[in-house]
């Protein structure tokens, strides 16, 4: 018997106690290029303990709604960003930490143009397209040790669209 988790939409609000939202919103930082270009500066908290940031290409299989999370992870030496090299939505799964385990998960569904910073140590979701390509930049830590925990539910939630 799975437990269910229904799908909300992403916002800054929503996913503060978790990241950042990285996405054009509000009034540009910065206007550059001559005027060509809106500069949304400096927008995520990055944090590399013991090591240093890097960039890799995520080609990952789309899943689909229901959804069936039975892991979450996290990252005790660094914070995790998940960029979209695509244009369509996909999802967002997070949780808060109880007591070493994670709690009651959220699921956000992410809209073209919305990626996510995921702070250092928090409980997430694995990287989630809904469409192919399921094409990501992942900006996190590049270091020594494992810098991943994983926790295996007993029993699955099912995270359904809202
Ligand atoms: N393992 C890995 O590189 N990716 C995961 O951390 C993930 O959050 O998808
Ligand atoms: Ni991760």
């Amino acid at each position: 018997m799975s437990r269910i988790i229904r799908t909300e939409p992403l916002t800054p609000e929503g996913f503060a106690p978790f990241g950042d939202v990285l996405e054009v919103a509000g009034t540009p930082d910065k206007v550059i290029n001559q005027g060509m270009c809106h500069r949304y500066h400096d927008r995520a908290a990055l944090d590399f303990f013991r090591g240093h940031a890097g960039i890799s290409v995520f080609d990952a299989t789309p899943r689909s709604l229901p959804h069936v999370l039975d892991m979450m992870e996290r990252h005790p030496d660094g914070s995790q960003a998940f960029v979209p090299m695509h244009g369509n939505d996909w999802l967002v799964i997070v949780a808060p930490d109880a007591d070493g385990a994670p709690g009651t998960p959220r699921a956000f569904l992410a809209g073209a143009g919305q990626g996510v910073n995921f702070f250092r140590n928090t409980w997430h979701g694995v990287l989630t397209p809904l469409h192919a390509p399921g094409l990501f930049a992942v900006i996190d830590r590049i270091g020594g040790g494992e810098n991943l925990e994983e926790y295996w539910f007993d029993t699955a939630w099912r995270v359904e669209a809202s």
